[in-house]
């Protein structure tokens, strides 16, 4: 989920689990019986203490990692507005970030080729295959003009 807002946007620095250490989006699993969009939602309150307002999803991202995690499927919203004060959890602490200083030597490597597409409101569709944390392969299809990813 990346909330943007008076030119900044809301990162995160991830304190546990997959991605510890990076800057990213809040986010995580999705849990039974949540659509995409719960799920979205309920880790940004969880991580960050605030509630993206009107999340509109421009995004979908397909990551293969290793034979542990052998395929992620990452569904990506952006939202304009929130609700609640961003807040430092067991999980993550807020990176306000302005607009042209975003850190991409401190993000996951797929980063710099779809977050500047989520920037323009452009749609998208990704596939990362990944060696560890080194990006091998990258595919990005944008422009989807028949909006698949919007349900
Ligand atoms: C491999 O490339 C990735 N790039 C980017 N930009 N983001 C990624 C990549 N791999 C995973 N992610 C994102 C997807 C999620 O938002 C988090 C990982 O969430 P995780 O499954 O580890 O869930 P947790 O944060 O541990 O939280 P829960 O266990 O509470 O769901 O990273």
């Amino acid at each position: 989920m990346f909330i943007i807002r008076d030119g900044r946007i809301l990162l995160i620095e991830k304190k546990r689990g997959l991605g510890a250490g990076k800057i990213n989006g809040p986010g995580g699993k999705i849990d039974p019986g949540e659509t995409p969009l719960q799920a979205a939602i309920r880790e940004t309150q969880e991580e960050l203490h605030v509630t993206p307002a009107d999340p509109r999803k421009l995004g979908e991202l397909h990551f293969w990692m290793s034979q542990e995690v052998p395929h992620i499927l990452c569904h990506v919203y952006r939202a304009d507005d929130f609700t609640g004060i961003p807040t430092e959890t067991e999980e993550a602490v807020p990176v306000w970030t302005p607009l042209d200083k975003i850190p991409y030597d401190r993000m996951w490597e797929d980063d710099r080729y779809w977050l500047p597409l989520l920037l323009e409101n452009q749609s998208f569709l990704g596939k990362f295959a990944f060696e560890g944390e080194t990006l091998i392969t990258r595919e990005i299809a944008t422009d989807l003009s028949s909006d698949p990813l919007r349900s």
